[in-house]
């Protein structure tokens, strides 16, 4: 058979296996052969997995037009209502997908089947994409994020994530956004300045704002520990997790965490701009991303973001979502050097993510009644989509036929963000939600067909996985194993402790005066120092009780060897304070000479 010919019907169903829509474009498996044979590399590919969720009937009243006949068909019967029926255009249809999930699925079968793989393939260094598709009230935000005693995708996602890797994590501001939709790696030393200037600036903030804190994580505090294994963590990397929010309203992109520390504000999120990275990924532009550093935290975020989600009331749904909701999960991870210590920044480091979206539902307004604002939002949903659909469609026919039919990616915000994913090397899984209601076939019946579509497009095969180097195994515990030995032997007092103090924080703010009437750079100092200063009498009371504590722990006979050392001021103080709690031993300083005697 000639490439770019479509095939015979009877061809068609020994190739898929089900029976697809009549008026939708068929193509046969020999020209899938043929058109890869023209190509000089042939890269794998893999299809796009697609699964399909089935909700109970929303209303007792409601009659099913589904029947789900094995764990990958469904069978559609036309309502007598439906258009297509009086037209005679459609009769029982069948529907196949990677996986059919009956209505009284649970949660976390959904995310097993679904999203589990996903996460395995992105802690060996790819990039995955799930999106859940379906009409408006079918259960896409149910099943992305579920609700409180019942949570979803998502904070299964994040449960699992930090199950793995709680006692992997590296250093907070280890790993840096480079702003370019990279990371850098800092010094050990310049990521504690930086967690010290957050500490700072949440002491400074922290105080005027205690009463509108909220504890959104606690939503799914009832959620169940997820605790599957994920296969690819390895004991001998450190892994930095860093999450960000955005929506696609009517066409543009809105970060959801920006300004979020500013949680009593109701100030709205700036437009962003959707750019191309040198590895030709798609990100947002100077989005909010926030290294997390548990599960709770990186839930808290989430909820804020969907807080400020527009959704609204329309027929279909109470609680419909009015935009597209993308919540990514970017894994940062490096190996820890030959000797089990924290890699060096010279070293690689590998960035993989997990995007998980949540789309605004397609909807008909005849049946939605949408007016004003409304109207305006499903119309951009719906057209949204649509791009979606062809892009999808173009993009199987180019693969199957070997045509160079336009992929328009760039007309849509939605289908620009994520055409890499479909372009470059990636996983890509979605999940269809419907409603089995009568009412819905004839819409239902377009879902099918976007289903049918993409089940049948290929993505890349991931190739870049991340690289061990030739090790030796079990270096962090070893590490482990020497750093406790060496603490016991400081404990003994038979090796010496090199460490430091912590420095005291952030810099000092701009000391510009530029209006000699401005009194705000006088306040600021001021309310610096005081800060600075509590700071310091934090830092001197945790290193005179440290030093006390490691005198204090001496043998009396060590005591006695140290009657006469050259010490600072500081250690003066350590040992007044040790001698005070001894009864029995006196000191005496002079000249810098400390003098201990036992009574
Ligand atoms: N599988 C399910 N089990 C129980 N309740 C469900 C299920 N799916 C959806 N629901 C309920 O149905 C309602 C609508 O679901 P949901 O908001 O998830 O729809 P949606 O597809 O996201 O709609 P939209 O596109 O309008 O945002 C919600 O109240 C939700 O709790």
């Amino acid at each position: 058979m000639q490439a770019g010919s479509r095939c015979k019907q009877t061809d068609l169903m020994a190739y898929t296996q089900h029976v697809t829509f009549l008026d939708a474009p068929v193509y046969c498996k020999a020209s899938v052969k043929k058109a890869s044979e023209k190509g000089q590399q042939i890269k794998e590919r893999d299809k796009i997995k697609v699964f399909c969720r089935v909700r109970s009937l929303p209303d007792e009243n409601d009659i099913s037009c589904m029947k789900i006949l094995s764990n990958n068909t469904i069978a559609l019967t036309p309502p007598a209502t439906s258009v297509g029926t009086q037209t005679g255009k459609y009769r029982e249809i069948h529907c196949t997908f990677h996986h059919v999930f009956e209505e009284d699925v649970t949660q976390e079968t959904i995310f097993e089947h679904t999203t589990l793989p996903l996460i395995n393939e992105v802690f060996k260094g790819r990039n995955c994409l799930l999106f859940a598709y379906g009409l408006s009230g079918s259960g896409k935000t149910y099943s992305m994020t579920g609700e409180p005693q019942n949570a979803g995708i998502i904070p299964r996602s994040l449960d699992v994530i930090f199950n793995n890797i709680m006692h992997l994590q590296a250093e907070k501001f280890v790993f840096k956004p480079d702003k370019m939709n990279g990371f850098e790696m800092q010094s050990e030393e310049d990521a504690r300045k930086e967690r010290q200037r957050e500490l700072a600036a949440y002491m400074k903030s922290a105080r005027p704002q205690k009463f509108i804190q909220r504890d959104d994580s606690t939503e799914y505090g009832q959620q169940t520990s997820h605790c599957a294994q994920i296969e690819n963590i390895n004991e001998d990397s450190i892994y930095a997790i860093f999450v960000s929010c955005v929506e696609i309203y009517n066409n543009a992109v809105y970060d959801l965490l920006e300004h979020t520390s500013d949680y009593g504000s109701l100030k709205h999120p700036q437009r962003k701009l959707i750019r191309e990275d040198s590895a030709h990924n798609m990100y947002v532009h100077d989005v909010v991303e926030v290294e997390v550093k548990s599960s709770k935290e990186a839930l808290a975020l989430f909820c804020k973001g969907m807080h400020r989600r527009r959704t609204s009331f329309t027929f279909l749904n109470r609680d419909s979502s009015r935009s597209h909701a993308v919540f990514t999960i970017r894994v940062v991870q490096a190996v820890l050097h030959r000797f089990g210590g924290a890699p060096e920044q010279k070293e690689a480091h590998y960035v993989s993510q997990l995007c998980l979206v949540d789309l605004g539902g397609s909807e008909r307004t005849s049946r939605t009644k949408n007016t004003g604002q409304r109207l305006m939002e499903s119309g951009n949903i719906n057209n949204s989509l649509m791009t979606l659909k062809i892009c999808l469609a173009n993009l199987r026919e180019n693969q199957m036929l070997g045509t160079k039919k336009l992929v328009p990616f760039r007309d849509s915000k939605l289908t620009y963000l994520f055409k890499n994913f479909f372009e470059g090397e990636s996983c890509v899984h979605a999940l269809v939600c419907v409603n089995p209601r009568d009412a819905d076939f004839d819409e239902t019946i377009h879902v099918m067909k976007f289903a049918d579509t993409v089940k049948e497009v290929q993505v890349l095969h991931p190739s870049s996985t991340v690289q061990n180097p030739c090790f030796p195994l079990g270096r962090r515990e070893a590490n482990q194993i020497f750093h406790d030995a060496l603490q016991k032997l400081e404990q003994n007092n038979q090796v010496h402790s090199s460490e430091g103090i912590s420095s005291l924080s952030s810099d000092f703010p701009c000391l510009k005066l530029k209006d000699p009437i401005d009194d705000k750079l006088i306040n600021n100092l001021a309310v610096f120092l005081e800060h600075r200063n509590e700071q310091y009498c934090l830092l001197r009371q945790a290193w005179v009780q440290k030093v006390t504590k490691y005198f204090t722990g001496l043998d009396f006979n060590i005591k006695q060897k140290l009657k006469k050392r050259t010490l600072s001021q500081n250690t003066k103080l350590a040992f007044c304070v040790l001698v005070n709690e001894e009864a029995n031993i006196t000191a005496r300083v002079d000249e810098g000479v400390v003098y201990l005697m036992k009574q």
